[in-house]
């Protein structure tokens, strides 16, 4: 079978379309995200001068000197600020023990929605944490935020699509979304020439599903993602030109049942002469409500049959995973998604 990410063209939902050309995107949505779970996304609506004071941003920070950069830590319990090299481990976030135990090379920033943001509502500080800005690059906090909000109102229309998709009422999923406990990773992939290490310790990020309800993913055209296929092969990904990503996490994926799934992916840079190319990437999570009970929905489950995932809530599933990924502590509940990792071809 030929691994292919389908191209949809979100438009009709995007700056406005017929019942049916709405209609034709949400069939070609739910057909990708039964097969491959993963989707090219254009029509998406991003201005270039947003994307490029964005990618601009990212170039400024990432540029700092690490001990710069370091003075934007957070501790591992808040899921804000910088993080240098060699400081997460994705597979322990899915309950794998890999090799490259805290070996995942990639450096990120993260920011996302704070309780301050929603003042009406008495949101927990722990999970909605308070952004950290890192001052001394003045432009990132309006290019970073500006992005956001764009990938912020993709997001929520990929969850409009869903619901047509999965032919529920309006309201099944984005009544979820109303405080949804978003997070921006952006991702910066670089070692200096001749820091190589080929013994296979070191992955770019290591192997996940991401956790949420969906992920709207920008990425540089440069080798290093690969997506796991419903046969376990392991297959490279690069966005189509002017295309975002777009994927599903395990929010989803218990939400349906595993109608739909959350793909496990990778990031691997190839090594050329010693070194790898740079690449930049930046996903937006868009997790649901942190107090929202996440259950399989009725019309997902065959009649007859039991649920596969007993109900969880946002807040519960999400702690499981960061608790893996960042504090290094194996999370032994992704029994799931670990058995398909450990069936996979390298
Ligand atoms: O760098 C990429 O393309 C993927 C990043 C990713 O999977 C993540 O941040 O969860
Ligand atoms: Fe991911």
């Amino acid at each position: 079978m030929v691994f292919e990410v389908p191209e949809v063209d979100i438009t009709p939902y995007v700056a406005g379309g017929s019942a049916e050309e709405r209609a034709a995107v949400a069939k070609a949505i739910d057909r990708a995200c039964r097969e491959v779970g993963f989707i090219q996304i254009v029509g998406h609506g991003i201005p270039d001068d947003v994307l490029a004071g964005f990618t601009g941003a990212l170039d400024a920070f990432f540029g700092l000197e690490l001990e710069a950069k370091k003075a934007y830590r957070t501790p591992p319990k808040v899921n804000r600020g910088y993080a240098p090299p060699k400081t997460e481990s994705l597979s322990l976030s899915l309950g794998v023990e890999a090799a490259s135990r805290m070996n995942d090379f990639f450096e990120a920033f993260n920011v996302g929605d704070g309780a301050s943001m929603y003042p009406e509502l008495d949101l927990p500080e722990a999970i909605y944490n308070e952004n950290v800005w890192p001052d001394s690059v003045p432009t990132f906090e309006p290019a970073v935020s500006a992005y956001y909000e764009e990938a912020r109102r993709v997001a929520r229309t990929m969850v409009e699509i869903f619901e047509d998709a999965l032919e529920v009422p309006a309201g099944t999923l984005t009544g979820l979304t109303g405080h949804s406990l978003d997070v921006l990773r952006m991702n910066n992939y670089a070692l200096p020439p001749g820091t190589v290490n080929l013994d296979g310790d070191l992955t770019g990020m290591g192997e996940h599903t991401d956790y949420g309800m969906v992920t709207v993913l920008w990425a540089d055209r440069v080798a290093g993602l690969q997506v796991l296929d419903s046969s376990g092969t392991w297959h490279d990904v690069q966005p189509n030109p002017g295309a975002l990503l777009i994927n599903l996490g395990d929010v989803t994926a218990r939400l349906t049942n595993e109608v739909w799934m959350s793909t496990l992916h990778r990031v691997k840079p190839p090594i050329v002469d010693g070194t790898i190319e740079r690449r930049r990437s930046a996903a937006y999570f868009h997790d649901g409500d942190y107090d929202a009970v996440i259950a399989p929905l009725p019309s997902c489950v065959a009649e007859g049959e039991a649920p596969i995932y007993e109900p969880i809530t946002v807040g519960e599933h999400i702690a499981a995973k960061l608790a893996g990924s960042r504090a290094g502590r194996l999370n032994a509940t992704a029994v799931r998604e670990a058995a398909r990792v450990a069936a996979s071809t390298a």
